[in-house]
Parts: C-alpha cells; structure tokens; sequence
C-alpha cells in the first residue's frame, strides 16, 4: 500500500518483496494511477474516500487507468494518516450502486461488524487494518481467523 510515494520508493518496495499488486491510497490522480501501472506492470488498486454520495464521482475518472478500487471513510478531521483509520462509513452509499471494475469494502471493519457491512455495501470483499490489530501496526492472529470467519458468513 502506497501513499503519494515516489517511483523510486515504490521501485525500492519492489525490490525488496514482489507484490501483486499496487494499493494507492493517497491523492494520487487518475494520471499518475496510469503511469504506475504502465511504470511497473502491475495491477492498480485506487482507494477512495468516501464520505456522501458525491465521493463516487472520482470513479468515472479512474476507472479506465484502474484495475480495483477500494472505497474507504474519508479520513477524520485531523487525521494523520489517508487511511487505516478505524473509521467506518455509511455503507448503503454502495448499496446498489454499479461500479465499473472489481472492488473492496474498507474502513473501520472488525469481526463484529463485516458481515453486516457486507450485506449492507453489497460487497464482494472487503479490507481491513486496524480493525485486526491488538496494538496500532500490530496485527492479531486471533482477530485475523475471527474476522475471516465472520466475514466468510
Ligand atoms: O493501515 C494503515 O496503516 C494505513 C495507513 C495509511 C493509509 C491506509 C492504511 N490502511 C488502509 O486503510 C484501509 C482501512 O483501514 P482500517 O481497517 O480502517 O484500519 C485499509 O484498506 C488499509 O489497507
């Protein structure tokens, strides 16, 4: 997952891991999204924050540059970070809702609440951070299964 990163940073990633993917989740526009995935050969994930219904317009734009989107809350007021926030958003905003190209549910999941958000946003998968952490940055195994379980329905 990438924020506003440079291509040397993102080439050094690289580098260092294979990923499968590229997940943009700063203020990327829809032209640098093109130029990554000519750059690197990989799929593009843009992530968008949503707030209103209105948020849904970038996806026009992105879509022909963009292989995934990733509908997330927007940010806090205040909020240090674009994401991983542990800030859901109104999910029947998705409800119904055609997007053109496969998509991800994100922002304030947890094994309580994903079969729920699922149901409601109609999505076909879902992301999480925080929601499985014990500790910021540190991820839990037990609330890893009990999510997956929970989200498997
Ligand atoms: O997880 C992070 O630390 C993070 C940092 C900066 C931008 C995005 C980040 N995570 C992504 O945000 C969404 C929602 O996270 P959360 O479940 O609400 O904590 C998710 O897609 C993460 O990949």
């Amino acid at each position: 997952m990438f924020v506003d990163a440079t291509d040397d940073a993102i080439a050094a990633v690289l580098a260092a891991v294979p990923l499968d993917i590229l997940q943009l989740q700063g203020a990327e526009t829809p032209e640098r999204a093109a130029a990554l995935r000519a750059r690197f050969g990989l799929p593009v994930m843009k992530a968008l924050g949503i707030g209103v219904a209105e948020d849904f317009a970038a996806v026009d734009a992105f879509a022909p540059v963009v292989d995934w989107f990733l509908f997330d809350a927007k940010p806090p007021p205040g909020a240090a970070l674009p994401g991983g926030n542990a800030a859901p958003f109104e999910w029947r905003l998705l409800a119904g809702r055609v997007i053109p190209k496969p998509w991800l549910l994100a922002g304030g999941l947890t094994a309580a609440n994903v079969a729920e958000a699922i149901r409601t946003a109609g999505a076909p998968g879902v992301d999480v951070s925080s929601g499985v952490e014990r500790a910021r940055g540190v991820k839990d195994p037990a609330l890893i299964r009990a999510f997956i379980t929970a989200a498997r329905g």
